[in-house]
Protein backbone atom coordinates (compact mmCIF):
# COMPACT_ATOMS: atom_id res chain seq x y z
CA UNK A 1 0.00 0.00 0.00
CA UNK A 2 0.76 3.88 -0.71
CA UNK A 3 -0.60 6.10 1.28
CA UNK A 4 -1.04 8.47 -1.95
CA UNK A 5 -2.72 5.22 -4.49
CA UNK A 6 -4.75 4.38 -1.33
CA UNK A 7 -6.47 7.84 -1.07
CA UNK A 8 -7.07 8.08 -4.47
CA UNK A 9 -9.00 4.43 -4.20
CA UNK A 10 -11.20 5.90 -1.26
CA UNK A 11 -12.07 9.26 -2.75
CA UNK A 12 -15.67 9.63 -3.63
CA UNK A 13 -16.70 10.30 -7.28
CA UNK A 14 -18.59 13.08 -6.50
CA UNK A 15 -20.30 14.90 -2.92
CA UNK A 16 -23.52 14.46 -1.73
CA UNK A 17 -23.29 17.41 -0.04
CA UNK A 18 -23.72 20.88 -1.86
CA UNK A 19 -22.01 22.47 1.38
CA UNK A 20 -18.29 20.26 0.46
CA UNK A 21 -16.35 23.32 -1.23
CA UNK A 22 -13.37 20.99 -1.27
CA UNK A 23 -13.14 17.26 0.10
CA UNK A 24 -10.09 14.88 -0.60
CA UNK A 25 -7.14 16.38 -2.41
CA UNK A 26 -5.74 19.06 -0.22
CA UNK A 27 -4.39 19.80 3.16
CA UNK A 28 -7.60 20.40 4.74
CA UNK A 29 -11.67 19.92 3.61
CA UNK A 30 -13.31 22.74 3.20
CA UNK A 31 -17.34 23.33 4.31
CA UNK A 32 -19.57 26.21 3.11
CA UNK A 33 -20.99 28.12 6.08
CA UNK A 34 -23.43 31.00 5.83
CA UNK A 35 -21.00 33.27 7.41
CA UNK A 36 -17.62 32.06 5.85
CA UNK A 37 -16.08 28.60 4.62
CA UNK A 38 -15.14 25.81 7.57
CA UNK A 39 -11.50 24.34 7.72
CA UNK A 40 -10.59 21.22 8.98
CA UNK A 41 -7.52 18.80 8.80
CA UNK A 42 -6.53 15.72 10.64
CA UNK A 43 -2.57 14.94 11.22
CA UNK A 44 -1.35 11.62 13.42
CA UNK A 45 1.67 10.62 14.57
CA UNK A 46 2.98 7.52 15.90
CA UNK A 47 5.91 6.44 17.68
CA UNK A 48 8.63 4.99 15.12
CA UNK A 49 7.55 6.54 12.38
CA UNK A 50 7.26 10.39 13.26
CA UNK A 51 9.34 10.56 16.34
CA UNK A 52 11.20 7.92 18.89
CA UNK A 53 12.49 8.06 22.30
CA UNK A 54 15.80 8.80 21.06
CA UNK A 55 14.66 12.32 18.82
CA UNK A 56 11.46 13.72 20.38
CA UNK A 57 10.50 14.39 23.95
CA UNK A 58 7.23 13.88 25.53
CA UNK A 59 6.57 18.02 25.18
CA UNK A 60 6.99 18.21 21.62
CA UNK A 61 5.19 15.31 20.34
CA UNK A 62 2.80 17.35 21.86
CA UNK A 63 3.85 20.22 20.19
CA UNK A 64 5.43 19.03 17.07
CA UNK A 65 1.87 17.38 16.43
CA UNK A 66 -0.10 20.19 16.79
CA UNK A 67 2.33 22.60 14.61
CA UNK A 68 1.98 19.89 11.76
CA UNK A 69 -1.66 20.16 12.24
CA UNK A 70 -2.02 23.96 11.76
CA UNK A 71 0.58 23.61 9.22
CA UNK A 72 -2.17 22.42 7.28
CA UNK A 73 -4.29 25.37 8.62
CA UNK A 74 -1.94 27.66 7.18
CA UNK A 75 -1.72 26.15 3.92
CA UNK A 76 -5.12 26.59 3.41
CA UNK A 77 -4.93 30.46 4.83
CA UNK A 78 -7.25 29.34 7.47
CA UNK A 79 -8.14 30.78 10.91
CA UNK A 80 -7.43 28.21 13.45
CA UNK A 81 -10.39 28.26 16.10
CA UNK A 82 -9.90 24.93 18.63
CA UNK A 83 -8.71 21.26 18.16
CA UNK A 84 -9.51 17.73 19.23
CA UNK A 85 -7.06 14.87 20.76
CA UNK A 86 -7.49 11.10 20.12
CA UNK A 87 -4.72 9.61 21.94
CA UNK A 88 -3.48 5.73 22.27
CA UNK A 89 -1.36 5.11 25.27
CA UNK A 90 1.20 2.25 25.85
CA UNK A 91 0.29 0.61 28.92
CA UNK A 92 3.86 1.78 30.41
CA UNK A 93 3.08 5.17 29.93
CA UNK A 94 4.04 7.46 32.65
CA UNK A 95 0.99 10.56 33.97
CA UNK A 96 3.54 12.53 34.18
CA UNK A 97 4.51 11.88 30.55
CA UNK A 98 1.17 12.44 28.75
CA UNK A 99 0.93 15.72 30.91
CA UNK A 100 3.98 17.27 29.23
CA UNK A 101 2.34 16.46 26.11
CA UNK A 102 -0.50 18.09 26.66
CA UNK A 103 1.93 20.57 28.01
CA UNK A 104 3.44 20.84 24.67
CA UNK A 105 -0.22 21.34 22.28
CA UNK A 106 -1.13 23.79 24.93
CA UNK A 107 2.07 26.17 24.49
CA UNK A 108 1.57 26.20 20.98
CA UNK A 109 -2.44 26.35 21.36
CA UNK A 110 -1.87 29.75 23.32
CA UNK A 111 0.21 31.74 21.10
CA UNK A 112 -2.57 30.85 18.54
CA UNK A 113 -5.64 31.79 21.03
CA UNK A 114 -7.22 28.16 19.96
CA UNK A 115 -9.06 25.61 22.31
CA UNK A 116 -9.01 22.21 23.37
CA UNK A 117 -12.80 21.29 22.67
CA UNK A 118 -12.52 17.11 22.49
CA UNK A 119 -10.68 13.93 21.95
CA UNK A 120 -10.79 10.10 22.56
CA UNK A 121 -8.54 7.93 24.55
CA UNK A 122 -7.68 4.85 24.22
CA UNK A 123 -4.79 2.48 26.03
CA UNK A 124 -2.50 0.40 23.38
CA UNK A 125 0.38 -1.10 22.48
CA UNK A 126 2.05 1.92 20.88
CA UNK A 127 2.12 5.85 21.25
CA UNK A 128 -0.35 7.43 18.59
CA UNK A 129 -1.18 11.38 19.02
CA UNK A 130 -4.22 12.72 16.31
CA UNK A 131 -4.86 15.90 16.04
CA UNK A 132 -8.16 17.44 14.34
CA UNK A 133 -8.29 21.24 13.53
CA UNK A 134 -11.01 23.48 13.31
CA UNK A 135 -11.10 26.80 11.44
CA UNK A 136 -12.43 29.55 9.37
CA UNK A 137 -11.47 31.03 6.20
CA UNK A 138 -12.98 33.38 4.05
CA UNK A 139 -15.62 32.72 1.37
CA UNK A 140 -13.72 31.38 -1.27
CA UNK A 141 -10.14 32.35 -0.03
CA UNK A 142 -8.97 28.96 0.82
CA UNK A 143 -5.52 28.60 -0.65
CA UNK A 144 -6.08 25.41 -3.03
CA UNK A 145 -3.39 23.85 -4.61
CA UNK A 146 -5.47 23.75 -7.95
CA UNK A 147 -4.91 27.32 -7.71
CA UNK A 148 -1.97 27.91 -9.41
CA UNK A 149 -1.61 29.16 -13.37
CA UNK A 150 0.74 29.73 -16.09
CA UNK A 151 3.41 33.08 -15.04
CA UNK A 152 2.91 32.77 -11.55
CA UNK A 153 5.68 33.24 -9.23
CA UNK A 154 6.74 30.00 -7.32
CA UNK A 155 7.83 31.03 -3.52
CA UNK A 156 8.56 29.27 -0.70
CA UNK A 157 9.49 30.59 2.93
CA UNK A 158 11.93 29.80 5.20
CA UNK A 159 14.79 27.30 4.33
CA UNK A 160 14.60 23.86 3.11
CA UNK A 161 16.20 20.78 5.01
CA UNK A 162 16.63 21.95 8.44
CA UNK A 163 14.36 19.41 10.27
CA UNK A 164 16.12 16.69 7.96
CA UNK A 165 19.33 17.64 9.37
CA UNK A 166 17.97 17.88 12.84
CA UNK A 167 16.84 14.80 12.52
CA UNK A 168 19.72 13.16 11.67
CA UNK A 169 21.78 15.15 14.58
CA UNK A 170 18.87 13.74 17.25
CA UNK A 171 20.01 9.93 15.54
CA UNK A 172 23.81 10.84 15.41
CA UNK A 173 24.23 10.76 11.58
CA UNK A 174 25.63 13.83 11.55
CA UNK A 175 27.68 16.11 13.61
CA UNK A 176 28.20 20.10 13.35
CA UNK A 177 30.36 22.19 15.00
CA UNK A 178 27.72 24.91 15.61
CA UNK A 179 24.04 25.61 15.17
CA UNK A 180 23.11 22.18 16.57
CA UNK A 181 20.47 23.60 19.16
CA UNK A 182 18.91 25.41 15.75
CA UNK A 183 18.64 22.30 13.63
CA UNK A 184 17.47 20.48 16.55
CA UNK A 185 15.09 23.09 17.15
CA UNK A 186 13.66 23.21 13.73
CA UNK A 187 12.88 19.11 13.95
CA UNK A 188 10.95 19.27 17.51
CA UNK A 189 9.05 22.42 17.68
CA UNK A 190 8.37 23.73 13.44
CA UNK A 191 6.50 27.19 12.94
CA UNK A 192 3.08 26.66 11.35
CA UNK A 193 3.33 29.91 8.88
CA UNK A 194 -0.37 30.69 10.25
CA UNK A 195 0.15 35.14 10.46
CA UNK A 196 2.63 34.87 7.24
CA UNK A 197 -0.59 33.08 5.30
CA UNK A 198 -3.38 35.21 7.07
CA UNK A 199 -1.57 38.20 5.73
CA UNK A 200 -2.38 37.13 2.38
CA UNK A 201 -6.16 37.35 2.65
CA UNK A 202 -6.84 40.27 0.55
CA UNK A 203 -4.99 38.53 -2.17
CA UNK A 204 -7.66 36.58 -4.61
CA UNK A 205 -5.83 34.07 -6.15
CA UNK A 206 -2.85 31.89 -4.12
CA UNK A 207 -2.07 28.43 -4.24
CA UNK A 208 -0.54 27.11 -1.18
CA UNK A 209 1.10 23.78 -0.21
CA UNK A 210 2.64 22.93 3.02
CA UNK A 211 6.16 21.48 3.45
CA UNK A 212 5.71 17.62 5.18
CA UNK A 213 7.03 15.53 3.21
CA UNK A 214 9.72 17.98 0.88
CA UNK A 215 9.02 20.13 -1.70
CA UNK A 216 9.56 17.65 -4.37
CA UNK A 217 6.51 15.82 -3.55
CA UNK A 218 4.78 19.43 -2.63
CA UNK A 219 5.51 21.26 -6.04
CA UNK A 220 4.22 17.90 -7.75
CA UNK A 221 0.90 18.05 -6.14
CA UNK A 222 0.36 22.14 -7.00
CA UNK A 223 1.18 20.91 -10.37
CA UNK A 224 -0.74 18.00 -10.73
CA UNK A 225 -3.87 19.92 -9.02
CA UNK A 226 -3.54 22.70 -11.44
CA UNK A 227 -2.91 20.97 -14.44
CA UNK A 228 0.32 23.01 -14.67
CA UNK A 229 4.02 22.25 -14.66
CA UNK A 230 6.11 24.29 -11.87
CA UNK A 231 9.68 24.81 -12.95
CA UNK A 232 12.39 25.42 -10.03
CA UNK A 233 15.75 27.04 -10.02
CA UNK A 234 18.60 24.69 -8.10
CA UNK A 235 20.36 28.02 -7.49
CA UNK A 236 17.47 29.42 -5.67
CA UNK A 237 16.13 26.83 -3.35
CA UNK A 238 16.93 28.48 0.42
CA UNK A 239 19.30 26.32 2.49
CA UNK A 240 20.73 27.73 5.98
CA UNK A 241 24.88 27.99 5.14
CA UNK A 242 25.53 25.10 7.61
CA UNK A 243 23.63 22.88 5.12
CA UNK A 244 25.79 23.91 2.39
CA UNK A 245 29.06 22.17 4.72
CA UNK A 246 27.20 18.67 3.98
CA UNK A 247 27.87 16.18 0.81
CA UNK A 248 26.48 17.72 -2.23
CA UNK A 249 24.43 14.45 -2.55
CA UNK A 250 22.61 14.70 1.10
CA UNK A 251 22.15 18.64 0.35
CA UNK A 252 20.01 17.58 -2.59
CA UNK A 253 18.18 14.99 -0.58
CA UNK A 254 17.73 17.31 2.35
CA UNK A 255 16.45 19.93 0.48
CA UNK A 256 13.98 18.31 -1.55
CA UNK A 257 12.90 15.34 0.28
CA UNK A 258 13.89 16.29 3.61
CA UNK A 259 10.44 17.23 4.63
CA UNK A 260 8.84 18.35 8.00
CA UNK A 261 10.01 21.69 7.87
CA UNK A 262 6.26 22.90 7.53
CA UNK A 263 7.46 25.82 5.68
CA UNK A 264 4.90 26.79 2.93
CA UNK A 265 5.38 26.86 -0.58
CA UNK A 266 2.92 28.83 -2.91
CA UNK A 267 2.07 30.17 -6.38
CA UNK A 268 0.74 33.48 -6.93
CA UNK A 269 0.30 36.15 -9.75
CA UNK A 270 3.37 37.73 -10.53
CA UNK A 271 1.94 41.55 -9.97
CA UNK A 272 1.02 40.38 -6.55
CA UNK A 273 4.21 38.51 -5.72
CA UNK A 274 5.56 42.06 -4.04
CA UNK A 275 3.02 41.98 -1.84
CA UNK A 276 3.53 38.37 -0.42
CA UNK A 277 7.18 39.66 -0.05
CA UNK A 278 6.19 42.34 1.82
CA UNK A 279 3.74 40.36 4.39
CA UNK A 280 6.69 37.97 4.83
CA UNK A 281 8.81 41.14 6.55
CA UNK A 282 6.13 41.89 8.12
CA UNK A 283 6.14 38.55 9.84
CA UNK A 284 9.54 38.50 9.82
CA UNK A 285 10.58 35.30 7.66
CA UNK A 286 12.45 34.67 4.69
CA UNK A 287 10.93 34.59 1.86
CA UNK A 288 12.25 33.54 -1.52
CA UNK A 289 11.42 33.10 -5.51
CA UNK A 290 12.31 29.65 -6.20
CA UNK A 291 10.56 29.38 -9.95
CA UNK A 292 7.81 29.59 -11.91
CA UNK A 293 4.65 28.14 -13.17
CA UNK A 294 4.32 27.00 -17.22
CA UNK A 295 1.64 25.48 -19.17
CA UNK A 296 1.77 21.65 -19.10
CA UNK A 297 1.19 21.09 -22.55
CA UNK A 298 4.17 20.25 -23.75
CA UNK A 299 6.50 19.48 -20.72
CA UNK A 300 4.71 15.81 -19.73
CA UNK A 301 6.66 16.42 -16.58
CA UNK A 302 5.05 18.15 -12.59
CA UNK A 303 7.97 19.42 -11.95
CA UNK A 304 10.89 20.61 -13.81
CA UNK A 305 14.21 21.39 -12.47
CA UNK A 306 16.98 23.95 -13.75
CA UNK A 307 20.30 23.27 -12.81
CA UNK A 308 23.63 24.14 -14.13
CA UNK A 309 22.11 24.79 -17.40
CA UNK A 310 19.70 21.93 -17.79
CA UNK A 311 15.86 21.67 -17.50
CA UNK A 312 15.32 17.57 -16.27
CA UNK A 313 11.83 16.59 -14.48
CA UNK A 314 12.47 16.16 -10.40
CA UNK A 315 10.88 12.85 -9.25
CA UNK A 316 8.64 13.10 -6.33
CA UNK A 317 10.94 10.96 -3.71
CA UNK A 318 9.31 13.26 -0.59
CA UNK A 319 8.24 10.94 2.14
CA UNK A 320 5.92 8.28 1.59
CA UNK A 321 4.10 5.94 3.89
CA UNK A 322 4.17 2.63 2.50
CA UNK A 323 4.16 -1.01 2.94
N1 LIG B 1 -7.22 7.47 5.23
C1 LIG B 1 -7.77 8.53 4.61
N2 LIG B 1 -9.10 8.57 4.36
C2 LIG B 1 -9.66 9.65 3.76
N3 LIG B 1 -8.96 10.71 3.33
C3 LIG B 1 -7.65 10.73 3.55
C4 LIG B 1 -6.98 9.64 4.21
N4 LIG B 1 -5.65 9.94 4.30
C5 LIG B 1 -5.51 11.15 3.75
N5 LIG B 1 -6.70 11.64 3.29
C6 LIG B 1 -6.93 12.92 2.57
O1 LIG B 1 -6.05 12.93 1.46
C7 LIG B 1 -5.56 14.25 1.21
C8 LIG B 1 -4.04 14.26 1.22
O2 LIG B 1 -3.62 13.84 2.51
P1 LIG B 1 -2.16 14.09 3.01
O3 LIG B 1 -2.04 13.42 4.33
O4 LIG B 1 -1.20 13.76 1.93
O5 LIG B 1 -2.16 15.67 3.17
P2 LIG B 1 -1.42 16.55 4.22
O6 LIG B 1 -2.18 16.55 5.50
O7 LIG B 1 -1.17 17.84 3.56
O8 LIG B 1 -0.04 15.77 4.41
P3 LIG B 1 0.61 15.22 5.74
O9 LIG B 1 0.04 13.87 6.04
O10 LIG B 1 2.04 15.14 5.38
O11 LIG B 1 0.30 16.20 6.83
C9 LIG B 1 -6.20 15.12 2.27
O12 LIG B 1 -7.36 15.69 1.69
C10 LIG B 1 -6.58 14.15 3.38
O13 LIG B 1 -7.68 14.60 4.12
C1 LIG C 1 12.22 8.72 14.14
C2 LIG C 1 11.92 9.38 12.84
N1 LIG C 1 12.27 8.79 11.69
C3 LIG C 1 11.96 9.38 10.49
C4 LIG C 1 11.31 10.58 10.45
C5 LIG C 1 11.02 11.23 9.11
N2 LIG C 1 9.62 11.27 8.73
C6 LIG C 1 8.68 10.54 9.30
S1 LIG C 1 7.15 10.85 8.65
C7 LIG C 1 7.77 11.99 7.57
C8 LIG C 1 6.91 12.73 6.57
C9 LIG C 1 5.74 13.41 7.14
O1 LIG C 1 4.78 12.45 7.63
P1 LIG C 1 3.26 12.62 7.28
O2 LIG C 1 3.12 12.54 5.79
O3 LIG C 1 2.55 11.53 8.01
O4 LIG C 1 2.87 13.99 7.78
C10 LIG C 1 9.15 12.10 7.73
C11 LIG C 1 10.03 12.99 6.94
C12 LIG C 1 10.97 11.16 11.69
N3 LIG C 1 10.33 12.34 11.76
N4 LIG C 1 11.29 10.54 12.87
MG1 LIG D 1 -0.21 19.49 4.21
MG1 LIG E 1 -1.55 16.80 7.38
MG1 LIG F 1 -0.88 12.19 5.51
Amino acid sequence: MDEFKFIDSITQDYYRQGSVVKGIGDDAAIMRHPYHDIVTAVDTMVDGIHFSKDTVPPFYVGYRTLAANLSDMAAMGGLPTAYMISLVVPKDYSNDELKEIYQGMDTLARDYHIDLIGGDTVIGDQLVVTVTIFGTVEKNRARLRSHAKPGDVVFVTGTLGDSRLGLALLLNEETLSEDQAYFIGRHQQPTPRIHFARELSSLKRVALNDVSDGISSEAAEIAKASHVTLILDDDMIPIHERLEELDEDKVTDYKYNGGEDFELIGTVPIKDFPYVLEAAKKHQIKLSKIGTVIDDEKTNAHVLLSKQGTLKPLKKSGYTHKN
